[in-house]
């Protein structure tokens, strides 16, 4: 996944680059307002940037340069939102088909994601025949999570898919969000809480005032652990592009060093 993107939202300007691993969940991370919504909107189709470049595997899905701007119904992307946004009147097994029947018809050789595995996967077997009113919000969540995959996405994007749930659910939801990574789509995910980003991160991307401050392995970019790094002066490691301070450290310049963070 690759995605450049220049706009402006009124006084707001966002200027972001970054790129996630095609296997694996990349966390958009940063602040209230830092412009990680807005990122996730150019992404899925919905906002035109001024300038941007939005490519999952070998799909350009924009280009403003090329004039290439697919729309966003036909980006094979599943979105999921802070809320469920189920059809309330569909049964669970009936939601879970809508992403099934919106899907493009199976090509030989492609990828494809399964009903069963996504119910098991999912655990919602015993949901089927239940209306989303008679769901705890983490069920909710789970089916919304199955419909969007069932679409056949190339690319899944999670827009703070646990900030609405307690605390209980909210740790029963990000369990099952980890077990997605068995399904080997990439997946954008929104979040401002950094346990999320330790739990779940493949790949971080830091994100402040619209611009990209830090882009790496949660390892290497968050406090808290041992880090490899590259001494640059007395007391200076460099880890991915970020630059810390480990005071009374004195190897050689250059050197890789281990570090507590
Ligand atoms: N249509 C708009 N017109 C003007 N400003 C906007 C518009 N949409 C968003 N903004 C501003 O753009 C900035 C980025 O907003 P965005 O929603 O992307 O942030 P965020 O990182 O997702 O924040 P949150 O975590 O609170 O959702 C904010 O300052 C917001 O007020």
């Amino acid at each position: 996944m690759r995605v450049r993107a220049r706009h402006r939202l009124g006084d707001f300007r966002l200027d972001v680059a970054f790129t996630g691993p095609e296997d694996g969940i990349t966390m958009l991370f940063g602040p209230s307002g830092a412009g990680k919504s807005a990122t996730l909107a150019i992404v899925a189709g919905l906002v035109r940037a001024d300038e941007a470049v939005v490519a999952v595997g070998n799909h350009v899905l924009t280009d403003t340069a090329a004039r290439i701007a697919v729309p966003a119904e036909r980006r094979r992307i599943g979105i999921v939102h802070q809320d469920a946004r189920l059809f309330p009147h569909l049964s669970v097994e009936r939601n879970l088909t809508y992403g099934w029947r919106r899907a493009p018809k199976a090509v030989p050789g492609e990828r494809r994601i399964e009903r069963d595995a996504v119910i098991e996967v999912l655990a919602i077997g015993h949901l089927l025949d239940r209306r989303p009113l008679d769901l705890s919000g983490g069920e909710r969540q789970r089916v919304a999570i199955g419909r969007a995959l069932l679409s056949q996405p190339d690319l899944l994007l999670l827009d703070e898919p646990v900030s609405a749930l307690d605390e209980a659910r909210r740790g029963e939801v990000l369990s099952f969000i980890a077990a997605l990574k068995r399904f080997g789509l990439p997946m954008l995910y929104v979040t401002h809480r950094e346990d999320e980003v330790r739990l779940l991160g493949d790949h971080l991307v830091r994100i402040e005032a619209g611009r990209v401050v830090a882009e790496g392995t949660p390892a290497a970019l968050l406090p808290g652990g041992l880090v490899t790094g590259e001494a640059v002066a007395p007391g200076l490691v460099r880890i991915g592009s970020e630059t810390i301070a480990v005071p009374g450290l004195d190897a050689p310049v250059g050197a890789v060093v281990r570090v507590s963070w």
